[in-house]
């Protein structure tokens, strides 16, 4: 469940009496997300999310998300656009939280991914990279691979509680990857967590699917381009049974190359990538399962979902295993 903060009725009139947006018609709690408070608003001027922005977003950072959602929302990407108030502030108070308002966006994101999927997704990656131009503020990538040590270290003694001879493994694959790290690929501003979650579709008039909207830039960051690709591969190209679709893989890479072409370098690096790509989900979600006290509103995700993912990127001998 993702609703930290209860909203009394009166405290929301309060707040909505600073925008422009007409009066209150409804106000309903979205169970799904993890990390912040999650409203359906709907006013008389129209339908919006209110997000109130929970302990594990730093207050500090909010500013340069909702400036990087805006640039990209100018650029012609459909991702939420932060409202203003009056004053032209959107971030905000509410409840005690900062809180912001956005556009609501249509479509649904994809509960089982299919080949037609991927495409699409690759397309608007590649879009979501070069829109991200010209936004000069940078953010620090605060999972990447400078984070990988510390937070194993923090999941050593409830670890091989949860498989064993896990931590061992994961001590391995993560000097491995530390020391094949490529360095000098081309950077920019990146999602850094575009799961099938965060992407809405709608289907055209022949049943084809395509991306209506981009939505979660709280882990975005500035890094490695090709990383966020190494991202949506562990993501989006994985069976139920962990096999990993080669035909998803080749159909979300050759619509990004169609849009923004990958360096030879980026492509040698990908196995890599998408090594550190898996070990990053892997170690937030054993850090998650080992250290949320019984009780605590986190939705614990399974971390032994992308041990998996991660041998097989370690298999792979280079980016042929991806298609390329
Ligand atoms: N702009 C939007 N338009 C339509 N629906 C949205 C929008 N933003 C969020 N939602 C809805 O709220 C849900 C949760 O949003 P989101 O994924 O941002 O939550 P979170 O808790 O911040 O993130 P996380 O996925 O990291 O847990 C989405 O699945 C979607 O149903
Ligand atoms: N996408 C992350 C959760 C944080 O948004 C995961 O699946 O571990």
């Amino acid at each position: 469940m993702a609703v930290y903060t209860e909203v009394t009725e009166a405290a929301l009139r309060g707040f909505l009496a600073d925008y422009e947006l007409g009066e209150l018609v409804a106000l309903r709690g979205i169970a799904e997300g993890v990390e912040n408070s999650n409203f359906a608003l709907q006013t008389t001027g129209g339908s919006y999310i209110l997000t109130l922005y929970e302990k594990r977003v730093d207050p500090a950072e909010l500013p340069w998300f909702l400036g990087l959602m805006r640039h990209l929302a100018a650029q012609g990407l459909s991702c939420p656009l932060p409202v203003a108030g009056r004053d032209g502030v959107a971030l905000r108070q509410l409840a005690g939280r900062p809180a912001a308002i956005c556009t609501f966006l249509p479509g649904n994101w994809p509960r089982r991914v299919r080949p037609e999927h991927c495409a699409p997704l690759g397309a608007a990656l590649a879009t979501l990279h070069s829109a991200g131009e010209g936004f000069r503020a940078e953010r620090p990538n605060g999972l990447g691979p400078r984070s990988w040590t510390p937070l194993l270290e923090r999941c050593r003694d409830g670890g091989d509680a949860v498989q064993p001879g896990l931590i061992a493994e994961l001590d391995g694959h993560l000097s491995g990857i530390l020391a094949d790290w490529p360095v000098g690929l081309p950077r920019g501003h990146i999602h850094a967590d575009l799961f099938p979650d965060n992407v809405f579709f709608l289907e055209d008039a022949r049943g084809s699917p395509r991306v209506s909207g981009l939505i979660d830039f709280y882990f975005a960051c500035t890094d490695t381009l090709a990383y966020d690709l190494a991202i949506c591969l562990n993501a989006w190209c994985f069976e139920q049974d962990f096999s990993f679709n080669v035909t998803k893989a080749r159909a979300m890479i050759g619509a990004y190359q169609a849009l923004r072409p990958l360096s030879e370098a980026e492509i040698e690096a990908l196995p890599v990538l998408c090594r550190g790509a898996a070990l990053r989900f892997l170690l937030t979600r054993l850090f998650d399962w080992t250290n949320t006290p019984p009780g605590a509103m986190v939705t614990r995700k399974d971390p032994l979902e992308y041990l998996k993912r991660l041998r097989f990127h370690a298999g792979a001998k280079d980016a042929s295993a991806y298609g390329l």
